[in-house]
């Protein structure tokens, strides 16, 4: 007989916890089942989200959220709980302009209490709720969802290490599946498999309900049993009992009525913090998920029938691949050349060098802070270490890069890809402030691809530079241009080149806007305005020459730049202050993203928002010359 959905009775948790507990079971298919078919049309990050279905029910189930809180580490296994929690109706605008974050955001919804995108946050950010809490008295319930991957980090070695000294009620799950993005690396991650196969896991899974069915005991001797429970529950959870958690576990994840009896007996836990450490499956209950190499850790729209996921437009290669490509180039030739990624293996193209050159490519895990100081010190004695990490993760590295890297001049060489605004990930990732935190750093070489070629020869030009660190940004998507002959061969430092001659207006581009500059220059030139078109490759050292010859040929320079004010233009400026050039009044605008942090949306709509696309581009000349907000679209004679 066809069960009644309870999914369509459940708005908010607290109709969930209507429920008995023997119908969480088909509330956890249900929201499966709903979530795989959201996703299909919306794409995003699925294998993760899948993994915590019964966890996401069994939390919403026992806390009374949002009172209590549950801070998701990363955000992006969330899909389950925004359905749950108020935006089933909205679930399917995720990562579209204008729908729903495909992470937690304080903004969006009072059940997102912290927002997260980049990983090991969550019990940083937990423990200070619990601090705020413990201060007023208030007992209600604070928990941190961290997976293994994220378990890397330091930065939650950092929060563990400081909450058991700070606070007695604080709850941190391990959703431990057993993945990163890649499969995990590192020595917690082969503690994490011990301890999930160990013969005493087996045992708990067949015992732990009679356990569990023991507690809880009468509130008074609460602590006694806790003791008793954790002693029984015990496998081995000493690391994390010596940094003063009690630690539960290892748990079946998937199995929804254990998970509420754990987290229910969890509460009674007020002596120290409590891990629960529960093993589940990316990509559970979604077979082309369970059966994909990556879990389906991150998808395009897919068939839910056969898992097939929409293909690529066949188009140019993306410039990640152009960068591996290249990379292993130089590398064929120098052996001293290996490379670095922070659990990014496939996202960074590192995936396809390592398969060439496995004994020369390291995955350091999420540690981007340690990726830098391994590779300065890589750099320090002799090899050529080229850090793969997006440039917003490397915001997570920054000050190993002033001070292992920069201050020592090391040749450590930064591939930063997802460099400007990256679309449906939103301000959490958009790549906006490199140009900025690497360009004031005395010393560093500062490149920027405009095209697929440009980024190999940037590529070649950092392989080559042995007395300094350098760092080369390119953007997410396809690349564009076509590999030339000169391909491989490296960059003269500090020059720029003349795309296109004109007279009346000059466009320095620093980066992959070129495009959008060609066609800004094709429009000005259609009302008889003759444009020049550079692209500075260098934000440093600047191409002074350059930029005292388009100040002084032409009526206006603009510089362009997918970044953040405090950029390439902040640096052209400083020049022509120092060079005097603004005193002979030449007319200079800078164009870079604005200084908001701008919501998700496809990348275009993004630029279009942020004043960097063609239209925006010629209309700032035209304003710049005086001639007043135009419809470029007329071709009205200017
Ligand atoms: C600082 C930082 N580096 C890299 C990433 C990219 N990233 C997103 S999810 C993920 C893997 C997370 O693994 P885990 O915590 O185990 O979560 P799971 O996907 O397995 O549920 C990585 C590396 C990130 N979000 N933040
Ligand atoms: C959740 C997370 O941080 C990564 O999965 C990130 O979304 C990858 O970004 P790309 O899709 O640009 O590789
Ligand atoms: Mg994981």
């Amino acid at each position: 007989m066809s069960q009644t959905p309870l999914l369509d009775t459940i708005q908010l948790p607290a109709d969930l916890r209507k429920l008995e507990p023997n119908q969480l079971r088909q509330v956890a298919d249900e929201l499966r089942t709903e979530m795989i078919a959201a996703v299909s049309q919306t794409g995003g990050h699925l294998g993760a989200g899948l993994g915590v279905v019964e966890l996401t029910v069994a939390l919403h189930y026992v806390f009374d959220t949002p009172r209590d809180i549950v801070i998701w580490d990363v955000g992006h296994q969330a899909y389950p709980h925004k359905i749950l929690t108020g935006r089933r109706d909205r679930i399917r605008t995720l990562r579209t302009g204008g729908g729903l974050s495909g992470f937690t955001k304080r903004a969006e919804s009072e059940y997102d209490p912290f927002g997260a995108a980049h990983a090991a946050t969550s019990i940083s950010a937990a423990l200070g709720f619990a601090v705020a809490r413990d201060k007023r008295g208030d007992d209600t319930n604070v928990i941190a969802v961290i997976g293994d991957g994220s378990m890397s980090a330091g930065m939650a070695y950092e929060a563990m290490n400081n909450a058991a000294e700070t606070t007695k009620r604080l709850i941190v799950i391990l959703n431990d599946n057993d993945m990163s993005i890649a499969p995990p690396v590192g020595g917690m991650s082969s503690y994490l498999g011990r301890l999930a196969s160990s013969k005493t896991y087996r045992q708990i899974r067949k015992t732990a309900k009679s356990i569990a069915e023991a507690l809880p005991a009468p509130i008074h001797d609460v602590a006694k049993k806790a003791e008793e429970y954790a002693r029984t529950m015990v496998t081995g959870g000493t690391f994390f009992e010596e940094l003063g958690f009690h630690y539960l576990g290892p748990f079946d994840g998937h199995d929804v009525d254990l998970l509420r009896r754990i987290l229910k007996n969890a509460k009674e836990f007020t002596d120290r913090p409590v891990l629960i450490h529960a093993v589940t499956k990316k990509g559970k209950g979604y077979a082309p998920a369970e059966n994909a190499a990556d879990k389906y850790h991150g998808v395009t729209k897919f068939n839910v029938i056969t898992g097939e996921q929409s293909k690529g437009s066949g188009g140019p290669p993306q410039y990640t691949k152009v960068f591996a490509n290249a990379l292993i180039h130089e590398a064929e030739k120098d052996e001293k050349i290996v490379a670095i990624t922070a659990a990014m293996p496939s996202g960074t193209g590192l995936d396809s060098f390592g398969a060439r050159f496995p004994d020369r490519t390291y995955d350091v895990g999420i540690a981007e802070q340690h990726a830098v100081t391994f590779a300065a010190g890589l750099a320090a004695d002799g090899m050529k270490p080229f850090a793969a990490i997006y440039s917003t993760f490397l915001q997570r590295g920054y000050d190993q890069v002033v001070h292992d890297v920069a201050i020592q001049k090391l040749p450590v060489r930064f591939a930063m890809d997802r460099a400007g605004l990256v679309g449906a990930d939103g301000p959490t990732h958009a790549g906006s402030f490199d140009i900025g935190y690497l360009g004031q750093l005395p010393g560093f070489i500062v490149m920027a691809a405009a095209d697929g070629n440009e980024l190999s020869r940037m590529v070649a030009t950092a392989a080559a530079i042995d007395d300094r660190p350098s760092a080369f940004r390119y953007p997410r998507g396809e690349a564009e241009g076509a590999m030339l002959a000169d391909a491989h061969i490296p960059l003269e430092i500090g020059k720029g080149r003349i795309v296109r001659e004109g007279t009346s207006v000059a466009l320095l581009n620093f980066g992959a806007r070129m495009s959008e500059a060609n066609k800004a220059a094709d429009k000005l030139a259609a009302m008889g305005l003759s444009t020049t078109l550079a692209d500075a490759r260098f934000a440093k050292p600047l191409d002074e020459d350059l930029i005292r010859r388009l100040a002084r040929e032409h009526e206006v320079l603009l510089t362009i730049e997918e970044g953040a004010e405090g950029g390439f233009g902040a640096f052209v400026l400083h020049f022509m202050a120092r060079d005097g050039i603004l005193d002979r009044g030449c007319k200079i605008r800078t164009l870079t993203l604005p200084d908001i942090f701008q919501d998700h949306d496809k990348p275009e709509a993004m630029y279009a928002e942020a004043g960097l696309d063609a239209d925006a581009i010629a209309n700032a000349a035209l304003l710049a010359l005086g001639r007043g907000a135009n419809d470029l679209s007329a071709g009205a004679s200017a």
